[in-house]
């Protein structure tokens, strides 16, 4: 067979060819007078009369009839319309895919602007009988489906059309709504069809349930009777109405009582928009007028026009404080806007613990006293996040352009954008070395033209490569979206702070007890600053004074000013750097006494502590008379480490330490921020105690891996981009730091001012206090006189080589030591080679290094804050 075949296909194809080439030589000849015209020349000068003839009645037959031009004409028309056409329908096709670049606002506003006009033809044409062709055509098609109920479509549309552009859709529920919204209407046209007796024409089909009616009703009642088949259905509307309303049959009772308190006008309207609420989201206790100013200022957040750079792309909001978008400005000229701080009606002094006013607090964050902690309001609402935007495309396009140019076989198959990076996914091809995409790193960074591009190999938990390109058009995020979001929500532990926005979008908020120490490092201007603001600003909206008390430091005095006078601080700000190693020694003191004091009330942590005092279970300390108080969290920020380490490195260094290694379950938390990771600053003991860390821009590779023991932080781009790895992580996350501005600290500082004064601890007041009359004599000793004194009195026992040995000091220096404890009083004479006679008791030892040191006496230890 194949062998027939072949000799007639080759026969055809060389048919095929001839002619063509033919067509060829005959095109090429006449319009170029290529080699074969140019050949026929001389052969033309030998026409014969009857061949010259013959040429000139072909030119005249060339010549166009009055026919063949109106054919020619019509044949133009023909194309130009035809090209017309196409150039119509390629600029319809290019508006079409601009219009895909729609903001979703804009995309979101059109659908319901959609569903507005069919509920308007729909009325139109069900109700006044006001119709064209496709009203015709559409209620005719939709009663012939769904018969009467047909007439309550318009209503639905038109109220579906106005959600869909009130309301942000929900990320989820889309799926159980629509199962819903299914069940309630195969029920209803069911029930339709039943009641209208099973009707069997189509006419009195359409006037009845539709043939979903009868298919639904009519097979029910054929399988089990109408009389069955009408319960079933009436079950199947309310388990529809159930699903699409999120109500579980438990909760039922306390939805109606809602809804009914909400018909009879004695609860505000609910935030979501919808009847019900979700279950989890209770609605705030607010007034609500307040409540309906929100939900505005939420709404002109969504539709807030996209800021354009110069390059026509949408720009990042200018974040310097003074700078930040007040982002409802616009709204200024309706209405004032909300006053900064609420302020509330308490007193402005507090006369005594805040524990001791009987007032009882009305946010649920807080357990005891009067203070009242601020509305969330007072935060600002940030930009709405993108999914996608321009940028995202072009950079896809540039990164498709680099794999074709070098031909790798991968392709962008998906990205997540975050607010300030956007992470692309990669998927290569099979035989394809992951190495090609990993070395193109270079050539990426160039086509889009940003050097901070991250390269993640493969994404945890997908066959992909990401690449982390910043967005050119980054989004700032807003601390109060953080704090307001569920997460925030549901966890009311005082110390959870708003970090900020994943690479995906989610917010990312820290337990600080859990962490429970952390490093904050970066490069100047990388947005150390910022996080700790939003960390002392979470912390004022979020934790009263009875549950976090602070002690901050910072040397480099302008930092933290603002929060000077917080009714939370233990101490005003700590900014001399040789009295912030005092600080941190009262801080070790601190942890010592409260670790007594659990281990007589026998618990392991000061949450179980506070507990028992709560409850009343633990009312004096056991072995002594003395009030058992609450032990508040304590948190120090120390906001330039390296100024510290500078001054005492030594003293700092075995504080942190100490601290470090036993204060977690003393509730005792600390926070180191430096711009200078290096290892004479963030030590290898200080670091192997810090568990959390969270790296912003680092200057160097070397920054990176003192930070976070890995490279990353030098890739960032800044301005809050950061990489938090917490306690017990392996990766760290990329983050977007939250931001808030000047006016926002001074809205939550004032908040707190105003309800209380702070109650410095004169423990810690007295520790650094300035050192009066030391003797002259002591010199630059005293720290290590005070340390021997502490020796010979604790063990008793006066002996100058003890010394050498316990102090690693020579022979004379302890000598010397001696020789001042002698003229102190502390130990007797020499006697030889005798150990000397020790002249102070262990239980006056306190107070022998307090006049030694020209302090005041300590005040009794048992008064605990
Ligand atoms: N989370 C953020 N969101 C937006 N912009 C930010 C953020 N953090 C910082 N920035 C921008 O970066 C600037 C510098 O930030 P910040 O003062 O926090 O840096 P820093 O690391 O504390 O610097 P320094 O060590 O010099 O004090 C800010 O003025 C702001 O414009």
């Amino acid at each position: 067979m194949a062998g027939t075949k072949r000799p007639r296909k080759s026969s055809g194809a060389a048919r095929k060819r001839t002619a063509s080439s033919g067509a060829r030589r005959t095109a090429s000849g006449r319009k170029t007078g290529s080699g074969t015209a140019k050949k026929a020349a001389p052969a033309k000068r030998r026409k014969t009369p009857a061949q010259r003839a013959a040429a000139k009645k072909r030119r005249a037959e060339m010549i166009p009839g009055p026919s063949e031009v109106a054919g020619k004409a019509a044949k133009g028309m023909w194309n130009g319309t035809a090209k017309a056409t196409g150039a119509v329908a390629r600029s319809v096709r290019q508006e079409a895919a601009s219009a895909r670049e729609l903001e979703p606002e804009h995309r979101r506003d059109a659908l319901g602007f959609l569903w507005i006009a069919v509920a308007i033809v729909l009325g139109a044409a069900l109700w006044w009988d006001v119709t064209g062709v496709v009203g015709d055509y559409l209620t005719s098609a939709l009663e012939l489906v769904m018969g009467l109920a047909t007439r309550v479509l318009p209503v639905l549309f038109l109220f579906w059309g106005i959600k869909i552009m009130r309301q942000v859709p929900p990320e989820e529920g889309h799926g159980r709504s629509l199962i819903g919204w299914m069940a309630m209407w195969a029920a209803s046209l069911g029930l339709l069809h039943l009641i209208d007796d099973r009707p069997q024409t189509m006419t009195d089909i359409m006037d009845a349930g539709g043939y979903v009616g009868w298919a639904v009703g009519g097979a029910l009642s054929l399988g089990v009777s109408p009389w069955v088949a009408v319960p079933l259905l009436v079950l199947l509307l309310f388990f529809g109405i159930l699903v699409a309303t999120a109500t579980p049959v438990r909760a039922l009772p306390e939805r109606l009582g809602s809804l009914w308190a909400l018909a009879t006008g004695r609860v505000p309207d609910y935030e979501s928009g919808e009847v019900f609420p979700d279950e989890e989201e209770e609605p705030e206790e607010k007034p609500k007028p307040k409540r309906r100013k929100r939900k505005k200022e939420q709404d002109a957040q969504e539709t807030l026009p996209i800021e354009l750079g110069e390059d026509g792309e949408p720009a990042l909001p200018r974040l310097k404080p003074q700078e930040v978008p007040q982002l409802n400005a616009d709204e200024e000229d309706e209405e004032p806007p909300p006053p900064p701080a609420p302020k509330p009606a308490a007193p402005k002094e507090r006369p005594a613990a805040a524990k001791e006013v009987d007032t009882p607090l009305v946010n649920e964050i807080a357990d005891g006293g009067q203070y009242r902690l601020p509305e969330l309001d007072l935060l600002t609402v940030g930009p709405q996040a993108k999914k996608r935007s321009r940028a995202n495309e072009t950079v896809i396009a540039s990164l498709q352009e680099v794999f074709e140019q070098f031909n790798v076989d991968a392709a962008v198959t998906g990205f997540t954008r975050g607010p300030t990076v956007t992470r692309y996914e990669i998927e290569i091809g099979p035989a394809v070395k992951v190495e090609r995409v990993l070395q193109l790193s270079k050539n990426i960074a160039y086509a889009v033209k940003s050097a901070d591009i991250r390269i993640i190999n493969p994404i945890p938990g997908k066959s992909a490569v990401g690449v982390e390109i910043p967005n050119t058009d980054r989004e700032a995020v807003a601390l109060g979206d953080v704090l307001r979001s569920k997460q925030a929500k549901d966890d009311s532990h005082p110390l959870v702070s708003g970090l900020g926005k994943d690479i995906e979008g989610g917010f990312v908020l820290a337990n600080l007890s859990k962490a429970p120490h952390m490093l904050i490092a970066g490069a100047t201007g990388s947005g150390k600053s910022s996080c700790i603001n939003s960390i002392l600003v979470s912390l004022l909206m979020r934790a009263t004074p009875d549950d976090v008390r602070v002690l901050l430091v910072d040397p480099k005095r302008v930092e933290l000013t603002s929060y000077e006078g917080i009714p939370h601080l233990v101490h005003p700000i700590v900014t001399n750097p040789k009295k912030a190693a005092d600080a941190l020694n009262w801080v070790v003191k601190e942890m010592d006494q409260r670790y007594d004091d659990l281990a007589k009330a026998g618990v392991r942590h000061v949450e179980e502590f506070n507990r028992k005092v709560d409850s009343g279970e633990l009312k004096t300390m056991p072995g002594s008379d003395r009030p058992a108080r609450r032990h508040p969290y304590l948190l120090v920020i120390v906001d330039e480490l390296a100024d510290l380490m500078m001054v005492a490195a030594r003293d700092v260094e075995e504080s942190i330490v100490r601290i470090t290694q036993l204060a977690r379950a003393a509730g005792i938390h600390l926070i180191l921020a430096t711009q200078r990771p290096s290892v004479d600053v963030v030590t290898g003991l200080i670091k192997a105690n810090v568990p959390s860390r969270l790296a912003f821009a680092t200057s160097s590779l070397a920054d990176s891996r003192v930070i976070l023991d890995q490279p990353g932080a030098e890739k960032l781009v800044g301005r809050g981009d950061g990489l938090f790895l917490p306690m017990g992580a392996a990766k760290p996350e990329r983050i977007q730091g939250s931001w808030v501005d000047d006016d926002e600290i001074e809205a939550a500082v004032a908040h707190a001012k105003d309800q209380l004064s702070p109650q410095y601890i004169e423990e810690v007041t007295a520790t650094l206090q300035p050192k009066k009359d030391i003797d002259p004599d002591i010199g630059d000793d005293l720290d290590v006189l005070c340390q021997a004194i502490e020796q010979v009195v604790t063990t008793q026992f006066g002996s100058t080589s003890m010394l050498q040995r316990k102090l690693r000091v020579g022979f004379a220096k302890a000598g010397r030591l001696m020789d001042l404890m002698e003229t102190r009083g502390v130990v007797g004479p020499s006697e030889g080679t005798k150990a000397r006679d020790v002249l102070v008791k262990p239980e006056d030892l306190d107070g022998v290094i307090s006049s030694i040191r020209g302090e005041p006496a300590a005040p009794p230890s048992d008064v605990p804050f």
